[in-house]
């Protein structure tokens, strides 16, 4: 077993991510950090228990370890979870000493994250990414939220954990359909900075497609390490970090229209990149051909890059309560060309219609 790679999050907190860490090993980290840990929450979806739990506790035999198991799927994001969750720790004598452990995806992630930043007024969290979207992004940088009938992720925190623990393997036994999810917002990281890593992507098809282990690592490393640089400038989004929401304006409204079924986020991504990078052309900020090239990358991976039996006037209704609004006005990240992008303030709801329309197929 070769030694993980560590790099760390430089913001209010420093905190390590651990890339092609043990599960195995989680227990003698926990057993060196300097506030002693009293008890463990190891919060996780059955399946993913089934399959990891085991690894997991290999080093945490010296603790007393309560498992909470959440069912999977987007609507237990939602604040009835957050009070089972609770009435369930209370029951476990879980006090300010205990850890959680969010041992999954980024549903988890960010439901027993968001437990851990108001349980008590907020205790110690570590996040052990399974899923590729939640090891390129969603357990680094301390986002943690549930959501509301009105909206994705309206009710959260920043809640930076003590660490991120990557174990690569736990990829293994994940379906084609998530690691799409995983895909988009990589290859969304790879077009807001990074024009070489969006190449990487259009020539290592068929080695990411056949899951190349050397070619992955590299691929999560790269990925990991843009969100790492983002939030170490930018922790609470004020300025850079907005850049990380590309397609995401687009993406949450479709989501919460269609009530978390038919789309998965990363879907919802996808389909947001698309139509940002049309609005970006109407713009000015990138040509056709480059908007082309975005989408041929997505479709590569099985992505979709448009939607049906969808009202663009709903959708932009939806769009109202994004949380990068301001006064009213809707401010949305665009692409300005490939490896870079732009916070526009000037987005008129006209064009945002427009882009919808070009992603949404007419019904015969
Ligand atoms: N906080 C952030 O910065 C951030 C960033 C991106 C996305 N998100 C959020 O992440 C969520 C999506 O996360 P996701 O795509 O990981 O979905 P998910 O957490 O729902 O996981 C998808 C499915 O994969 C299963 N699974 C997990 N690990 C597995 C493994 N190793 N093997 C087999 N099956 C496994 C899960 O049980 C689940 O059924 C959304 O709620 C999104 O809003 C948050
Ligand atoms: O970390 C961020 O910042 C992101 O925007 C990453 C996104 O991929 C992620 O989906 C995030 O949860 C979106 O945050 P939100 O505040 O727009 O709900
Ligand atoms: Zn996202």
């Amino acid at each position: 077993m070769s030694l993980p790679e560590k790099i760390e999050v430089s913001a209010d907190r420093k905190y390590p991510v651990y890339l092609g860490a043990a599960l195995e090993d989680l227990g003698g980290y926990i057993h060196s950090l300097p506030d002693k840990v009293e008890q463990i929450l190891v919060i996780s979806h059955k399946k993913v228990a089934d399959l990891y739990l085991e690894r997991l506790m290999t080093g945490l035999g010296d603790y007393t370890v309560d498992l909470m198991i959440v069912p999977a799927g987007e609507e237990e994001k939602s604040l009835d979870r957050l009070s089972r969750l609770t009435t369930d720790a209370l029951g476990f004598g879980a006090d300010r000493k205990t850890l959680v452990i969010a041992l999954g995806g980024g549903v988890i992630g960010d439901l027993a994250g968001f437990f851990a930043s108001v349980y008590m007024r907020g205790i110690r969290l570590i996040q052990v990414p399974t899923t590729l979207l939640a090891q390129v992004d969603s357990s680094i940088g301390g986002k943690v939220a549930v959501n509301h009938p009105a909206g994705k992720n309206i009710l959260g925190a920043f809640h930076p954990p003590v660490a991120v623990w990557t174990d690569f393997r736990t990829l293994d036994s994940l379906p084609w359909i998530e690691v799409e999810n995983g895909l988009a917002e990589s290859i969304k990281h790879a077009l807001i900075t990074d024009s070489d890593f969006f190449s990487f992507f259009e020539t290592q098809a068929d080695s990411i497609k056949r899951r190349d282990p050397v070619i992955w690592r590299e691929m999560v490393a790269r990925s990991a390490s843009i969100k790492v640089r983002v939030v170490s400038q930018d922790e609470r989004e004020q300025g850079i970090r907005r850049l990380l929401n590309l397609g995401h304006s687009f993406g949450h409204a479709l989501e919460t229209e269609m009530n978390y079924r038919g789309v998965t986020h990363g879907q919802g991504v996808s389909i947001g990149i698309v139509a940002a990078a049309f609005l970006a052309n109407a713009k000015g900020l990138i040509t056709l051909n480059e908007v082309e090239r975005i989408k041929q990358v997505l479709r590569c991976y099985d992505l979709p890059t448009s939607i049906s039996r969808q009202d663009p006037h709903a959708l932009l209704q939806r769009m109202e309560t994004d949380k990068k609004n301001q006064g009213g006005r809707k401010i949305l990240i665009l692409p300005q060309g490939i490896g870079n992008a732009v916070v526009s303030k000037e987005c008129k709801d006209e064009e945002i219609l427009d882009a919808w329309q070009k992603v949404i197929l007419e019904d015969n």
